[in-house]
């Protein structure tokens, strides 16, 4: 090992005294087990201590080549910024990187030249392609099982779910190892045959006849070196693994799947020194049953050698006594304070109705920005200003965000969405206002901006355009028709280019949605479209009564889309139907282009937003001073949900619950509140 130049340990050293570990931090970095697994709870300084172990092992040990694995880009940006507060530049002898990105160094160390389909759409297009090849497979041998399946439009999205759950658990492998054939262990399983017939297939065309891969989407590269390590022998050493690093650091434990966890396995089974892996398995909240759940810790350390020391971190940094308090009845969980005097605050209120709670929320807004404003987290700077205090609003379905936003813009806030956007700007949303906007009810004054049309032209690829089927000889090479990928991406694919044609020109609008394309003679995409701009002019009278319309429900219901997205499509209509009801178009759209041009205004002047409103998904991993978690009872927040997802709809609110440094707030439904507990 080198050990790093004299300068640079004067500087770690200086960074390094400024922290403390806690004794449960210590107990992890004092210790002498090769392996150590660290359950951990909120902000009880996972990522921080294994940063502190990083720069531990360069200053005391001369580590050379520390790998810190996470399993999200969140999570990798989460290891950087804690590695910051110790060295003032990232050592050149870590490398932060997630589990897909080593396995990609790896394919590309073996010579594959490692083609990457990253493109939404490319993707979606090869989908479309195997779905061709496995009818066409069909009108051979007619098998029947399949019937269903190949009867119906293709959601491309339920497929690439499918897909990418299937890789991580390896499932095309454990159908072979099975030996009772894939028909039967699907139903066994309650996977739906066709989506593995279509897997298989897109399996078999993406490595075509050489059998070597012809492109690598996400997730194709932790499922290939994984594929490798299944099919080595029991005692064969995997060379690529073996003894290339001093000490793998792994953040987001939680989140590991069967893949991952087989090349984590091989790492640390590989002579590459210390193990760290820190996870909170109350955090689990990525979607599909097949990831490592329930007794996860119990698993990881199955996979792991016999003397792995299990540490636990319970003493929180992030907030003091009143929050551990209320949330350890909550979760069933033994949150301490660090700072037990730290000033932090919880309330719990109750609302009658969403109304309420949206009121209740503007309440709290007030009193935040009566607070102080957040002193930046470096030393002030010429151009580096305080924040004005911002109350962060987390929420589990982007539809409720709908009446909030309405409330919120109407009282002057200026808010932010993040994980979402905001609802106008949503695909199904987008494409009714525009609809709206066309009909022959509506004025022509009412002018929707391009970004809204935009959206609405992906809605209408989404929900109306049927694709172009693709060439069935070529696929009948038994390889995909990479070629195709460039030839067929219609120009009408290119949303923004075809917004700005439609700004203001309502007969070109009218003729678009109907045949989503700007040639006159392409045949009706879309007989509901139609239909919907042929109403007379009284049904714009009321917006409300329109976004319920059977023609717009019928839209979404015939979309090629999956039951969860035709779900969330609806819940978003009912919310959109609720701030418009009573409204006429005209009306509704003349207010929503004033809120429209507000937040153009506030985003133009550089205002800051003095609200947030935040996915789960979103707010993983950081830290917020001000958190309200609105809209929670029981069946909404936590959804209800079958066994293991009970269990993940558990975890979204214990992410949410966990973000605050200061000031928490829950609104609970007067009806089912979820308090006192446990969730
Ligand atoms: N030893 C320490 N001394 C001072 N502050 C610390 C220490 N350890 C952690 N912290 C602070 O506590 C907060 C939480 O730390 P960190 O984000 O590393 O925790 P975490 O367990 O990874 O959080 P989460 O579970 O929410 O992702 C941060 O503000 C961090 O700077």
């Amino acid at each position: 090992m080198t050990s790093p130049p004299p300068h640079h340990a004067v500087l770690q050293d200086a960074h390094f005294k400024k922290r403390y570990p806690t004794l449960e931090q210590n107990a992890v970095l004092n210790t002498t087990a090769r392996a150590v697994l660290v359950n951990a709870l909120a902000g009880t300084g996972k990522t921080t201590t294994l940063a502190i172990k990083a720069a531990d092992l360069i200053r005391t040990q001369g580590a050379s080549r520390i790998l810190m694995l996470a399993y999200s880009e969140a999570g990798l940006a989460a290891i950087a910024q804690r590695l910051e507060k110790f060295v003032p530049t990232i050592p050149r002898q870590v490398q932060i990187m997630t589990v897909e990105q080593l396995c990609s160094t790896v394919l590309k160390e073996q010579g594959d030249p490692l083609v990457r389909v990253t493109e939404p759409l490319h993707k979606s297009l090869l989908v479309r392609q195997a779905h061709a090849a496995l009818l066409q497979d069909h009108v051979l041998d007619k098998a029947s099982e399949t019937d269903d399946f190949l009867s119906r439009d293709l959601d491309v999205q339920a497929f690439i779910d499918f897909e990418a759950q299937a890789k991580q658990r390896l499932l095309l492998r454990a159908i072979d190892q099975s030996g009772v054939g894939a028909l039967p262990y699907c139903r066994e399983h309650q996977l739906d045959y066709g989506l593995y017939q279509l897997l298989a297939k897109y399996e078999r065309l993406r490595r075509g006849l050489s059998n070597e891969p012809l492109f690598y989407a996400p997730g194709d590269c932790t499922y290939e070196v994984a594929t490798q390590l299944g099919e080595l022998d029991f005692d064969d050493a995997y060379a690529p693994l073996q003894g290339r690093f001093d000490a793998v650091l792994f953040d987001e434990l939680q989140d590991l799947d069967e893949a991952a966890m087989r090349v984590l396995r091989t790492l640390v089974q590989g002579g590459n020194g210390l193990f760290v892996g820190a996870g909170d398995f109350n955090q689990h909240i990525l979607p599909g049953a097949f990831s490592v759940f329930g007794d996860s810790l119990a698993r990881i350390r199955q996979e792991l050698p016999a003397d792995t020391q299990v540490v636990a971190l319970n003493t929180t940094y992030r907030f003091g006594n009143a929050i551990c308090q209320g949330l350890n009845p909550l979760f069933g969980v033994e949150f301490a304070a660090h700072y037990p005097t730290k000033a932090s605050a919880f309330e719990q209120r109750r609302y009658t109705d969403d109304e309420d709670c949206a009121r209740q929320l503007l309440a709290i807004h007030d009193t935040v920005l009566q607070q102080l404003p957040q002193r930046p987290q470096q030393p002030q700077s010429p151009g580096s200003h305080t924040h004005p205090p911002c109350l962060n609003v987390v929420l589990r379905s982007p539809e409720d965000s709908i009446l909030l936003e309405w409330m919120f813009a109407h009282e002057g806030v200026h808010y932010a969405c993040k994980g979402m956007k905001r609802f106008y700007q949503r695909r199904e949303i987008a494409l009714v206002l525009a609809i709206m906007g066309a009909m022959q009810g509506c004025s022509d004054g009412v002018r929707l901006t391009q970004g809204i049309l935009s959206s609405a032209m992906e809605g209408l690829l989404r929900y109306v355009r049927r694709g172009s089927q693709p060439d069935q000889d070529v696929l009948a090479n038994g390889a995909f028709d990479m070629q195709a990928l460039v030839e067929d991406s219609p120009a009408e694919v290119d949303t923004r280019v075809v917004a700005a044609e439609l700004i203001g020109k309502r007969d070109l609008m009218r003729r678009f949605l109907v045949r989503a394309s700007f040639n006159p003679q392409a045949p009706v995409a879309s007989p509901l479209c139609e239909q919907l701009l042929a109403l007379p002019p009284e049904a714009c009278a009321d917006a409300g009564l329109l976004c319920a319309h059977p023609l717009v429900l019928q839209l979404f219901a015939q979309a090629p889309i999956s039951p969860d997205e035709l779900r969330y499509c609806r819940d978003s209509l009912a919310a959109l139907a609720r701030i418009c009801a009573g409204l006429s178009v005209d009306e509704f759209l003349g207010r929503l282009a004033l809120m429209v041009q507000a937040s153009i205004h506030q985003h133009s002047q550089q205002e800051a937003s003095s609200l947030q409103l935040l996915t789960v998904e979103r707010c993983k991993g950081h830290e917020y001073e001000y958190v309200a978690v609105p809209l929670v009872e029981r069946g909404r927040f936590p959804r209800s949900a079958a066994r293991q997802d009970a269990y993940r709809e558990r975890n979204m609110l214990y992410v949410a619950m966990t973000r605050a440094s200061k000031r928490l707030w829950l609104l609970e439904g007067s009806q089912r509140p979820v308090s006192p507990g446990p969730v």
